[in-house]
């Protein structure tokens, strides 16, 4: 499949001590070719449960394209969660800290009981997730499925763990000498 064979000839980068990989998928470069983001969202509809769904949440920035794209196909709408402050009534702030940068990321748009699932472009510390899962506890959201497409290291395992909630991924993958293997 696409998102496979683009992943195995990705280029890797230094952002500190952390590999970094760079796809179209988790960083749209160089390009986003529409057959693989295609093949990558009907993918995801696959697997995950959207039935009765009132909102589908990602974090900025590299869920957008894939949200929009599931928006289109499933009608549901999407609420990002931003790395900027809006100050709207009822905004919630939580800390989100991956492999490489630490920040703040803002909710708005969830009411109670809202029922939502998440989705973003890559797992691997855990730190996002354990982010986006605390401010929709936070809001009194209902967490129907979570999917991310690629996972690399213990964060999905970190999560389920701490959380309690299933994550499900498209693929999972190592960085070895400067290259990406599907594991
Ligand atoms: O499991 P973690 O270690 O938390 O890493 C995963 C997160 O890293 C990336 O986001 P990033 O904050 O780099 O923002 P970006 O989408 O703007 O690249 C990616 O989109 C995930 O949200
Ligand atoms: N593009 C990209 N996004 C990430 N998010 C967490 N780790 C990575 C990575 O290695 N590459």
């Amino acid at each position: 499949m696409l998102l496979e064979e683009t992943l195995k000839s990705c280029p890797i980068v230094k952002r500190g001590e952390y590999h970094y990989f760079i796809h179209p998928i988790s960083d749209g470069v160089p390009v986003v070719e529409p057959k693989l983001l295609r093949e990558v969202v009907m993918r995801i509809i696959k697997i995950g449960n959207f039935e009765d769904v009132d909102k589908i949440v990602t974090a900025e920035a590299m869920g957008i394209p894939l949200v929009t794209t599931l928006s289109l196909y499933t009608d549901i709408p999407y609420v990002i969660m931003r790395k900027r402050e809006y100050k709207l009534p009822g905004e919630i702030p939580v800390f989100q800290t991956t492999g490489y940068s630490k920040g703040q990321l803002y909710l708005n748009g969830i009411e109670k009981g809202d029922k939502v699932v998440i989705i973003d472009d890559v797992i691997s510390t855990g730190g996002t997730m354990i982010a986006v899962i605390e401010a929709l506890k936070r809001a009194g959201a209902e967490i129907k499925d979570i999917i991310c497409v690629i996972e690399r290291g213990e964060g999905k395992k970190i999560v389920e763990e701490k959380t309690g909630y299933k994550i499900k991924t498209l693929v999972k993958i190592d960085v070895v000498d400067g290259k990406v293997v599907i594991l």
